[in-house]
């Protein structure tokens, strides 16, 4: 129970410790995503979601979709799209869903872009406001910056302390292949590399293109602005001098006007009216003779003019279609000898004209707007019309202070250089965002390509070169698993192989000589003490079974062993015998000559049975103090009476014991015993207690007799008391 307490408060420790890493990478996340990095125009650079491809390959899912909420905030608050939660919240699920099967992360995050990251942004980007026509450079942008910042990740991951590995990660380390590892290495470098100084040369071409086009656009800002003005400046002081020297009669005063005319080809008409709104002079002259219908103090801007007599130039204001173009008005006050203003000239100036003197249709776009941000003029290619208005919408600052990025009617981006002009006029200087990002997308998918190329490239070159130490290495292996006494045929290495591998293979071979030699000697060792110890063995064994005095069997054997004596008398269905034999008033004996005859005594009474029950199954055992007991299979109660009867005289009549006096010491035996079939019983307590029945009643006969007690069949004991009888009277005979 404490255990699994113990296991609890680690386990939560350890969440709280991963939790915690997962907050400071999503703050580091956070901070380097606020401030992105401006690659060219609106296009920048992210580096912050790195913090994001950490935790996802050392983090569980939990921590590592909070980093992934903290770090997107980040982008969430330079660049405004929500979608950006969802693009890298699925990034960081895959890529960590892919490490914990064993991938590596720079090749999960690359499936995941290739996948599923770049057709889900195009397929997002297509539904988002976000302008149509950049799409596919925002989709490749966006899965080269993922391999960016992954293989940053990477390298960190790489260079992080053991300690952050073991102490704060909800994954398991994965062992993997050496030559797997130095691969995606090297694949990182190289990546690393590629991206870096594609990145950087790129981006100094696109800039240093850019700024040419800035430019440019500087300098025809300069030269059409100096032309407008020039030519506007010469038409406005021509009519404002015609102002001031008019003169009064009216013949005279239509010949200037048309002589004015004459030498200004770009005016359109030319009209001078008196205070009170009479027209008195004007080209063409079919003018004149329509005067009453020039019903010139209502237009707005002559009725103004009439007020404050001053030269000015209005906007576009009409479209003078029997001029052959749209017009200009300018104006200025007429005044006569005495210097009183008597009335106004209003000239228009062609804008046909206007177009014919400056250079607008180059490959610059050109938009010339009055006060009233009424388009006057504007380049063929932009296709807007003068007098509309012109709609232009801020997009997001570059990254030059010298130009905008706008868009033009709702739709094209252009880059904007605006040039204030006298009057209140103003020049647009417009230049195509598209053909830079078209440039831009160009370089991008170039280098996704060099990048995979690259990446396999290296990722073959590496394998060929750590094949020169893995291969080495896997036979070095392969040749530990071979016995030590195989030393001498280990097989060379490969040519070419590293020098310190053919040391370590040298020296390998050496301590397996060596280990081999010292093998031999330990086997030989315990060979002979395994001899040793397997004669001790079978010397304990034999103590163990015999008697110590004696030497015959101990009690033990005998009940082990009746089992099987009895079994095999059954299955040869012969009668089984077993026999007590008990020395008679052997108390005397240790009494009268000491324990020690006594013992000399029993030696050799064991001795005398053995030399006359000494077939191979012959069982005899001391079965306490003076007492032997046999067991004999095999037996016929005639063989069983006459060798019993032989054993009991023998013994009547032998010598056992020399005494210290020279007098030898003989004993008697009693004899109890059963034959019996081996079926009787399968207890041998019953057969002993047979035997020691019938010894008790040769005892209480009168000792140094024989009671053998028969249960076998009657025909075999019939038999057997015929046998009894003559073999009793041959051995008597033959001892008598
Ligand atoms: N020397 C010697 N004596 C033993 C040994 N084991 C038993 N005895 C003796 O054997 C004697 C057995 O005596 P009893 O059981 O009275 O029987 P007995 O004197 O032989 O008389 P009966 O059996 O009735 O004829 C005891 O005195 C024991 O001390 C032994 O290993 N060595």
């Amino acid at each position: 129970m404490f255990a699994s307490q113990r296991q609890d408060r680690t386990a939560s420790k350890q969440r709280l410790y991963c939790y915690l890493a997962a907050t400071l990478l999503g703050c580091i996340g956070l901070l380097v995503n606020l401030f992105p990095i401006p690659l060219f125009a609106n296009v920048h650079l992210i580096l912050g979601n790195a913090a994001i491809l950490i935790a996802s390959a050392r983090l569980g899912r939990g921590p590592l979709l909070w980093c992934m909420l903290l770090t997107v905030s980040g982008l969430y608050f330079s660049f405004g799209q929500p979608i950006s939660y969802f693009l890298f919240g699925l990034e960081a699920l895959f890529v960590n869903e892919l490490r914990r099967r064993g991938q590596f992360l720079l090749y999960a995050d690359l499936i995941y872009w290739t996948l599923l990251g770049m057709p889900l942004a195009y397929l997002l980007f297509s539904l988002s406001p976000y302008p149509n026509q950049y799409m596919l450079f925002s989709v490749v942008k966006q899965g080269f910056n993922g391999v960016l910042y992954t293989a940053i990740a990477s390298v960190i991951l790489m260079l992080m302390p053991k300690w952050w590995l073991q102490g704060v990660s909800d994954q398991e380390v994965v062992n993997r292949d050496f030559r797997d590892k130095l691969s995606y290495g090297v694949v990182i470098l190289i990546s690393l590399s590629l991206m870096v100084s594609l990145l950087l040369s790129s981006c100094y071409l696109i800039r240093t293109q850019q700024e040419l086009l800035f430019q440019q656009m500087d300098s025809a800002s300069v030269r059409v602005s100096d032309d407008l003005e020039q030519i506007i400046n010469r038409y406005v002081d021509a009519i404002e001098i015609a102002g001031k020297w008019m003169p009064t009669e009216t013949a005279v005063r239509q010949d200037a006007v048309a002589e004015l005319h004459q030498q200004y080809q770009g005016f359109s008409s030319i009209l001078v009216a008196k205070n009170d709104g009479s027209v008195v002079a004007a080209t063409p002259r079919s003018y004149l003779d329509h005067s009453p219908q020039f019903a010139v103090r209502q237009y707005s801007y002559l009725a103004n003019n009439f007020a404050i007599h001053k030269t000015q130039l209005t906007g576009a204001q009409y479209s003078g279609e029997d001029n052959g173009g749209y017009v200009v008005v300018a104006t200025a006050p007429w005044f006569d000898p005495l210097g009183n203003a008597d009335g106004v000239i209003e000239a228009t100036i062609n804008v046909q004209y206007l177009r014919s003197q400056l250079d607008l249709d180059g490959h610059l776009r050109l938009v010339i707007t009055d006060s009233d941000d009424q388009v006057v003029i504007a380049s063929k290619g932009l296709n807007i019309e003068p007098l509309s208005p012109l709609k232009i919408s801020a997009q997001q600052p570059t990254d030059s202070a010298a130009v905008n990025l706008v868009k033009l009617n709702q739709h094209d981006d252009f880059f904007e250089q605006t040039t204030s002009l006298t009057q209140g006029w103003t020049l647009h200087v417009l230049t195509a965002y598209k053909p830079v990002i078209e440039r831009a997308e160009q370089q991008f998918l170039i280098g996704l390509l060099i990048l995979i190329v690259g990446s396999v490239v290296s990722t073959m070159l590496t394998r060929k070169l750590s094949r020169h130490l893995t291969k080495p290495l896997e036979m070095l292996t392969k040749q530990l698993a071979l016995p030590y006494q195989a030393a001498d045929s280990m097989r060379r290495l490969p040519l070419g192989s590293a020098r310190e591998i053919l040391l370590l293979h040298r020296e390998l071979k050496y301590q397996r000589q060596s280990i081999a030699q010292y093998q031999e000697q330990l086997e030989d060792k315990v060979a002979k003490r395994t001899a040793e110890l397997a004669a001790a063995n079978t010397k304990l064994a034999r103590l163990a079974l015999r008697d110590g005095l004696t030497g015959v069997y101990n009690r033990r054997h005998f009940n082990d062993r009746f089992e099987s004596y009895r079994q095999y008398s059954l299955r040869s269905d012969q009668p089984l015998l077993l026999a007590m034999i008990d020395v008679d008033h052997f108390k005397r004996v240790n009494d009268n000559h000491g324990h020690l005859v006594g013992d000399d005594c029993l030696k050799a009474l064991a001795a005398v049975i053995q030399t006359h029950f000494s077939r191979e199954n012959d069982l005899v055992v001391r079965y306490g103090g003076e007492e032997f007991l046999l067991l004999l299979p095999h037996m016929t109660i005639e063989t069983a009476q006459l060798q019993l009867e032989q054993l009991r005289l023998a013994v009547q009549h032998r010598s056992l014991v020399t005494l210290a006096d020279g007098m030898q010491l003989t004993v008697s035996v009693s004899i109890g015993a059963i034959i019996a079939d081996a079926g009787l019983s399968n207890s041998y307590d019953d057969w002993v207690f047979i035997a020691d029945q019938a010894l008790y009643r040769a005892k209480n006969s009168g000792r140094n007799r024989l009671e053998l007690e028969a249960h076998v069949d009657s025909a075999v004991k019939n038999s057997a008391k015929q046998a009894q009888t003559s073999a009793l009277t041959t051995s008597l005979n033959e001892l008598g």
